[in-house]
């Protein structure tokens, strides 16, 4: 199966991709680059279930293989596990990696240093934090590449991840900040949308209504934070009317502290980046 696959020419400038690991983030980078016009001569997964790597070959229509294989197999080998996950997985498939593959690592509190260690000496590794988005093309995705990376292997790990929204560059610094904000971001986002349909549903609305009126508005008012470039604090402005309504709401929020709490929230989680980090 590898052989046939193989022969195969990918066309792309990231060449042949191999997603080591298909759950919610490797899958959602499979869709996104098959949307993006990529098909099996360009991409292969591994999945460690039968049953998931059926459900994969029916879903989409392309090789899945073990992750030996895989990794032989592709240009770019993307590591899509859990933290916990990946030493065991980089030491499988270190000795069938081709001089030159490219390593790219989605796994929050996974240094450069620490994949390195697991890896053949010299191997370009990228570090990348995602965010779920990407499953609709919206993603955040934010690579630090290691020294061994020329600024082809960085070239080729940026158009991997456009095909699922914006690419930045960052020195590896800052990865635990960036999987808190952005990483974990999309999570506080919903945390929110809950508790705004809930207060609908509260307040009377049918539960349809509400979370139509809810998904509507933070839709537009992301919107309008993009196209505008407007600081937040502006936009807030202009919605509250003084003695209105908004500032009614947002006096409660102060007195409740919500904005520290996000603050706090948003703290943990770069410490736990960080911890997972000394594991
Ligand atoms: N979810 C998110 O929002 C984000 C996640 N990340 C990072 O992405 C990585 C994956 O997270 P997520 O997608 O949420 O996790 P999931 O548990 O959804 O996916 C992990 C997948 O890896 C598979 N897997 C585990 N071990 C192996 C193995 N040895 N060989 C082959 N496949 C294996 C699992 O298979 P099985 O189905 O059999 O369990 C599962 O399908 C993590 O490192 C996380 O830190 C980064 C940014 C955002
Ligand atoms: O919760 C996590 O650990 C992963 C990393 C960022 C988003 N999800």
């Amino acid at each position: 199966m590898v052989e046939q696959v193989s022969e195969q020419v990918s066309e792309q400038a990231s060449g042949r991709v191999a997603i080591l690991g298909a759950g919610n983030m490797g899958g959602t980078i499979l869709a996104g680059l098959l949307r993006a016009g990529r098909g099996p001569a360009d991409v292969v997964v591994s999945a460690r279930r039968p049953e998931r790597a059926a459900e994969l070959r029916r879903q989409h229509g392309i090789e899945v293989l073990d992750n030996v294989s895989a990794a032989a197999w592709g240009d770019t080998v993307l590591i899509a596990v859990k933290p916990r996950d990946v030493s065991g997985l980089l030491k499988e498939i270190s000795p069938a990696l081709r001089p030159g593959t490219l390593v790219v690592s989605l796994a929050a509190g996974q240094t450069i240093a620490a994949l390195e260690s697991d890896l053949p000496e010299g191997t370009p590794v990228i570090r990348v934090m995602p965010n779920t988005p990407s499953l609709v093309d919206q993603g955040m995705s934010v690579l630090s590449p290691s020294e061994h990376c020329r600024p082809e292997h960085t070239e080729r790990a940026q158009e991997l991840l456009s095909a699922t929204g914006k690419v930045l560059q960052v020195p590896e610094a800052y990865q635990d900040a960036v999987t808190a904000v952005s990483g974990s971001g999309p999570a506080y986002v919903f945390y929110v949308a809950e508790a705004m349909i809930e207060a609908g549903v509260l307040l009377g609305l049918p539960r349809t209504t509400s979370t139509e009126l809810v998904v509507q508005t933070l839709f537009g008012a992301a919107t309008m934070l993009r196209q505008t470039g407007t600081h937040p604090s502006i936009l807030r402005e202009q919605v509250t009317s003084p003695g209105g309504t908004t500032a009614a709401a947002l006096r409660l929020l102060d007195d409740q502290r919500v904005r520290g709490a996000f603050v706090s929230a948003i703290e943990a989680a770069c410490q736990r980046s960080e911890q997972l980090s000394k594991n």
